[in-house]
């Protein structure tokens, strides 16, 4: 099969990966493995008829693509991964941030997970960085729009571990409801203790659920499957499932609620949107539970009202500083009110595991590692965090002397006059454009094209001053 090889620009020019080097000799013992069904940019379409065998797009030399997979990434993840022939290199933990920025200058792939920062201080090193993979559904730990600016794609698992965090806040409603905690550690202490006061029932109780996305509307069907009433508040108009009723403000949800459960991203309107006023206007001795962010709920204040005996109990799986990897640090020195937060009764403690579960874990790594290959043999976006969503069909194996041009450009008049320009002594084929914000990402497949020209379009290409990064595969 001929080689399909990549030329992409890094963000400065003394940059001594791949693209730099120009060199286009592959590698003889790289294997490609095309990734299972279900993707997308595999999928074989060509002029001359349906079952035309894609031509599989890849970097120039394979296993020269470096791949940093932090936080213990799923091994279905990793075994894609590798299986394209890239380097991969896994570590079960996060980095703190001086070996964070040694490890990401020379990777061009880098999946983390929710504990990662990818602030613009760390981005700014990674040179040859085209894309993030966050193995997970949040992506509040990246710089999205630094990325963006600097062409590097993000992709996330927008829904794979939603069942299982529904399903962690229904075990909670319960085990608060019931104090379990405290009756199980009491046992462990080798102590019997027998009581129904404050023991409840969950059937009849109010559920109000802040944040009706993926997870929210998810823990709805199963909280009403179980007799409860739901309410919630969002900032956008959902429909309600179920019998469920949406109210207008987050004090009419509180109020009304006997247990409240936070889904919201990391937003600056979502930080300590739980606070003082709002334990206020909860009900006398209702519940509390946190599965999305730690900045979301001003835990001193939830300490204050759980003392108080106006929040009866409340369950924990996020917090503002978060340890790196597994271990003995959930201490004063990581979060300064560690040890009040310990001292109270009916408060269930969990170390961030709302997404931890083997299906939720094994199916992310599939669907972001497969989204990462996409975009590094195919260019595509679809899914990307960041960037337009651009794809085209791929190019066939009866179309050998075809480039796929990929230039991230600054969104701004005149740039598709001078990229066709560039492009117009060639056959364009297929040609999509689309912009999002401040940058514009164009991809356009030319036919009857050697080295040669190749390398002469792609120095083109990166002499125009709106530039973002040029990626030609082929
Ligand atoms: N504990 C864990 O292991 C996990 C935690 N999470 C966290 O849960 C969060 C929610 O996840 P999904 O439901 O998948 O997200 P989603 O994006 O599907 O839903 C979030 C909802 O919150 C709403 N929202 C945003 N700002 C709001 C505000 N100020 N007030 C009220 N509503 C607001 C949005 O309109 C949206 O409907 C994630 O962003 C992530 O941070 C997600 C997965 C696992
Ligand atoms: O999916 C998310 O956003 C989560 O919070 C789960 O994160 P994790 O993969 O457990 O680091």
């Amino acid at each position: 099969m001929a080689a399909a090889r990549d030329i992409r620009s890094p963000h400065n020019n003394d940059s001594h990966n791949v693209s730099s080097s120009l060199n286009f000799s592959t590698s003889p013992t790289v294997s490609f493995h095309s990734p299972s069904s279900g993707y997308a940019g595999s999928i074989p379409i060509s002029r001359t008829g349906p079952l035309a065998t894609a031509k599989h797009l890849k970097p120039f030399a394979t296993e020269d693509i470096k791949v940093l997979l932090l936080e213990n990434v799923n091994q279905t993840g990793r075994d894609i991964l590798s299986q394209q022939g890239y380097q991969v290199e896994f570590l079960k933990s996060s980095l703190p941030e001086d070996q964070l920025i040694e490890k990401i200058k020379d990777v061009h792939v880098i999946g983390i997970r929710s504990k990662t920062k990818l602030t613009a201080r760390v981005l700014k090193e990674a040179k040859n960085l085209i894309v993030i993979g966050c193995f997970c559904i949040g992506t509040n730990q990246v710089d999205l729009q630094y990325a963006a600016d600097h062409g590097i794609a993000v992709f996330n698992s927008p829904f794979s571990n939603s069942r299982s965090v529904a399903e962690l806040v229904i075990a909670e409603i319960i085990a608060l409801a019931r104090q379990l905690g405290d009756r199980s550690n009491e046992m462990h202490l080798g102590t019997w203790n027998k009581v129904s006061n404050k023991c409840w029932e969950i059937r009849g109780k109010t559920l109000g659920i802040i944040g009706y996305g993926h997870i929210g509307s998810q823990l709805s069907v199963l909280a009403e499957a179980m007799g409860m009433s739901v309410i919630f508040y969002d900032v956008v108009n959902l429909m309600a499932m179920g019998t469920s009723k949406q109210v207008p403000t987050l004090e009419a949800l509180l109020a009304e609620s006997d247990f409240v459960t936070c889904h919201v991203p990391e937003l600056p309107e979502t930080r300590n949107m739980i606070t003082q006023k709002q334990f206020e206007q909860m009900k006398h001795g209702s519940y509390l539970i946190n599965a999305s962010r730690g900045s979301v709920v001003d835990i001193p204040a939830l300490v204050h009202a759980m003392r108080s005996g106006k929040i009866a109990g409340a369950a924990l799986d996020v917090y503002p500083n978060e340890p790196a990897g597994n271990g003995d640090y959930f201490n004063d020195t990581l979060n300064s009110w560690s040890t009040d937060l310990c001292g109270l009764k009916n408060l269930i403690l969990t170390p961030h595991i709302g997404g931890s579960t083997e299906e939720a874990q094994s199916a992310i790594g599939v669907e972001v590692a497969q989204a990462l290959v996409r975009y590094v043999n195919e260019g595509a976006t679809l899914g990307a965090v960041n960037l337009p969503e651009v794809n085209l069909r791929s190019l066939t194996m009866d179309e050998p002397s075809h480039a796929r041009v990929i230039f991230i450009h600054k969104n701004i008049p005149g740039v598709l006059r001078m990229v066709n320009e560039i492009l117009g002594d060639h056959n364009v084929d297929k040609q999509m454009t689309d912009s999002r914000g401040d940058v514009a990402y164009l991809m356009a497949d030319i036919s009857d094209v050697d080295t040669a020209t190749i390398k002469d379009l792609y120095e083109r290409l990166e002499g125009l001053s709106s530039r973002i990064m040029t990626r030609i595969l082929y």
